[in-house]
């Protein structure tokens, strides 16, 4: 077991979690520092996107610390305890490296000095454990990090509006179960407002005899950047409730994170000022980009450019440039359904204007993707049939094999309404099978079919056969490798399938992404030669350096059921499409719908393609459509 992590405050007095039922001290200005609470042991409930990741960099910063990572799913378990080819998210930079020194512990390695002599760095003992042992896990804990998913009920009260925190509640039980007196639950999933209290009453009622805390503490990730945005939080929120065990938990959570963000970053406030925060959080760039997609709809219609009013809108320091990239909408799994957890939470309040004026965002964001359909049918003459469309991008967005709440899939399906031909669907990063059982899927795109009886939607591993005699190819995701810019040396895919899965993942190519456009890789290369300094080193123990000190992987046995389940990646993440190839490819004129601005559309005119682009009017009718 790792040696114990001791979190004091500056004055050394002790204070124990107070029963969850006890009577709550008469004021929060009394005496915060008064708090002692012993941290060795720490669970994550939740190996997902941010369970897996915050776990892993908790870890990396704290070898101290034991940390547990327990799911119920099996397969993804298994996953995160494989050689390095089969790591789960292994399109986040970074992460597989912090997994294999945290999991599996590092070597001893030489250092040289200035003075050309050599010191001896030890190795790293490992700190974080993959299981499906939830009670084990839950048991051991301090401290519990709630990490599961909380979508939008599907059925009941509040169906297609309120959060399903079914398998959140599942969770508390089993913390109410098993864990020790004195535990503190976080709460890191995003949760309805009010949440913290009812974890708190559920589990007095289940366990009145318990002493523990619970903490909000909402995570701000993004997909594909969670590692740099782990490492470099614009802020921590830590909601708490306002006793002295509140504030004493709260303090406990503060100085674990010390360990790698700053002092100053960590805001800690009410448990329900942190739950509305982080809705609010995602409703407001949710509503940046629903803004700037209405008004790249007046451009088309206008003759102004997008890309201007972006510009000139981005340069205003109190609007800021984030946020305001025109698209076919936002996707993902977060933006959505949490827009919709607080137009509950406002409806539910009899607050209905507030709650209209945040559906909007949604509504806009359908209206976006609709309108991005009708102007591909009213180029295409009016009609689909006999038509073969190409979608260039499945994902949500770029750098992520995620595909939950794509807006392609709201593309296809509209598309599919009419009498198509043909679809064809090509990613660079999203698993085929993926691809394919979304489709599948109930409620997936084959429910299109009954409308739409010759449909044929098929998923390809490379562009060109995708793009193979159709009359439009549609660019749907923000992916690098959509662009065409105007650089003759830029390598082509010759044979797509070269460059395969697992790329993004080997020390190897974690050292050449260092010099591709990757900030998260780099964030994280700079992180960790700061703290090759002593100073840095004394504050925290953290090791340095992962690089010189991996352990080497076994192979895998020759029964591995995740090399039979082979994922298939199509393309590298440094390798363009050619554009040159596919105007071959296509039938004339050369249809491309630029969904995400991606295509330089000067360069693409000289290939011989007509391209229509978001927030620019049409230079091949006049007449709106
Ligand atoms: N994905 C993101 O980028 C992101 C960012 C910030 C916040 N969030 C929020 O974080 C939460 C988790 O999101 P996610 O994307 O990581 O979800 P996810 O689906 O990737 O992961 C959730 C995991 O929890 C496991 N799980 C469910 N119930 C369990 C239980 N009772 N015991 C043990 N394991 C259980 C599931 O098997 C799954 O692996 C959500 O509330 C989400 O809104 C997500
Ligand atoms: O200017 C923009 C920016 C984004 N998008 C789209 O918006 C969606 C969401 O993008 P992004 O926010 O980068 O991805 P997520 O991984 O969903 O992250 C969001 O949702 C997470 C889950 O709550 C939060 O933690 C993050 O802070 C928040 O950015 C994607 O479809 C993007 O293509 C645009 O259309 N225009």
């Amino acid at each position: 077991m790792a040696q114990a992590k001791h979190i004091s405050d500056p004055q050394g007095k002790k204070m124990s979690c107070s029963k969850a039922g006890g009577s709550p001290p008469p004021s929060v200005e009394q005496d915060q520092s008064s708090n002692e609470m012993d941290i060795k042991n720490i669970c994550f409930v939740g190996a997902g996107h941010v369970g897996a990741p915050s776990a892993t960099v908790l870890a990396f910063f704290n070898p101290a610390l034991h940390i547990n990572v327990v799911d119920i799913s099996e397969a993804l378990v298994r996953r995160w305890n494989s050689n390095s080819r089969h790591l789960p998210l292994n399109d986040e930079q970074g992460l597989c490296d912090l997994v294999r020194v945290t999991r599996d512990g590092t070597l001893p390695t030489l250092l040289w000095t200035d003075d050309d002599g050599a010191m001896e760095r030890p190795g790293r003992k490992p700190n974080l454990v993959f299981s499906n042992d939830v009670k084990g896990g839950v048991r051991e804990a301090d401290m519990v990090f709630l990490c599961v998913e909380t979508p939008t009920r599907s059925e009941g009260e509040g169906a297609g509006m309120a959060a399903d925190t079914g398998s959140l509640e599942k969770a508390v039980k089993d913390v109410a179960r098993w864990a020790k007196e004195g535990v503190i639950v976080v709460l890191k999933s995003t949760v309805p407002v009010g949440m913290a209290r009812r974890v708190r009453e559920m589990i007095s009622m289940i366990r009145p005899t318990l002493s523990f805390e619970v903490l909000s503490n909402p995570e701000f990730l993004a997909e594909g950047e969670a590692v740099r945005n782990l490492l470099e939080p614009d802020r921590v929120l830590i909601g708490l409730s306002m006793t002295s065990t509140g504030h004493a938990a709260a303090l406990a959570l503060a100085d674990i994170y010390t360990t790698w963000i700053d002092q100053e970053k960590i805001q800690k406030i009410s448990n329900t000022s942190a739950e509305l925060a982080k809705l609010t959080a995602n409703a407001m760039l949710a509503q940046r980009i629903s803004s700037i997609n209405t008004i790249s709809a007046i451009c088309e219609r206008t003759g102004a450019e997008i890309a201007e009013v972006q510009t000139a809108l981005g340069s205003d320091n109190r609007i800021g440039a984030h946020f305001l990239q025109a698209g076919i909408g936002f996707g993902g799994s977060c933006f959505q359904k949490d827009v919709l957890n607080l137009v509950h939470l406002a409806t539910s309040l009899d607050l209905r204007d507030a709650g209209d004026y945040w559906l909007q965002v949604l509504q806009i964001n359908r209206f976006q993707t609709r309108n991005f359909v009708q102007r591909v049918i009213s180029r295409l003459d009016g009609s689909l049939a006999d038509k073969k469309v190409a979608i260039f991008g499945w994902t949500f967005k770029k750098g992520t094999s995620d595909a939950r709440e794509t807006r392609s899939f709201h593309v296809v399906k509209e598309l599919l309404k009419e009498p198509v031909k043909e679809i064809t669907i090509f990613d660079p990063g999203c698993d085929l099978a993926d691809i394919r059982a979304a489709i599948r899927s109930p409620g997936g795109l084959e429910s299109g079919k009954s409308e739409c009886p010759n449909s044929n939607v098929t998923v390809h591993d490379n562009p060109y056969s995708a793009c193979q005699e159709a009359d439009a190819v549609l660019i749907l995701t923000d992916w690098e490798q959509f662009r065409c810019l105007p650089d003759p040396e830029r390598p082509s895919v010759a044979n797509p399938k070269d460059h395969g899965v697992g790329a993004a993942s080997s020390p190897a190519s974690y050292i050449s992404l260092g010099h591709t456009a990757s900030s998260g890789v780099r964030s994280i290369i700079s992180k960790l030669s700061i703290r090759d300094s002593p100073e840095q080193n004394d504050r925290s123990n953290a090791f340095t350096n992962p690089l010189g000190h991996l352990k080497p992987e076994l192979p895998c046995p020759a029964d591995c059921r995740d090399c039979n389940n082979k994922t298939s990646l199509p393309m590298s993440a440094d390798v363009q499409v050619d554009w040159k190839r596919v105007s071959t490819k296509v039938k004339s004129p050369g249809w491309v719908f630029d969904g995400r601005n991606m295509v330089n559309v000067g360069e693409m005119q000289k290939l011989g393609f007509r391209v229509e682009a978001i927030g620019k009017a049409s230079v091949w009718e006049s007449d709106a459509y």
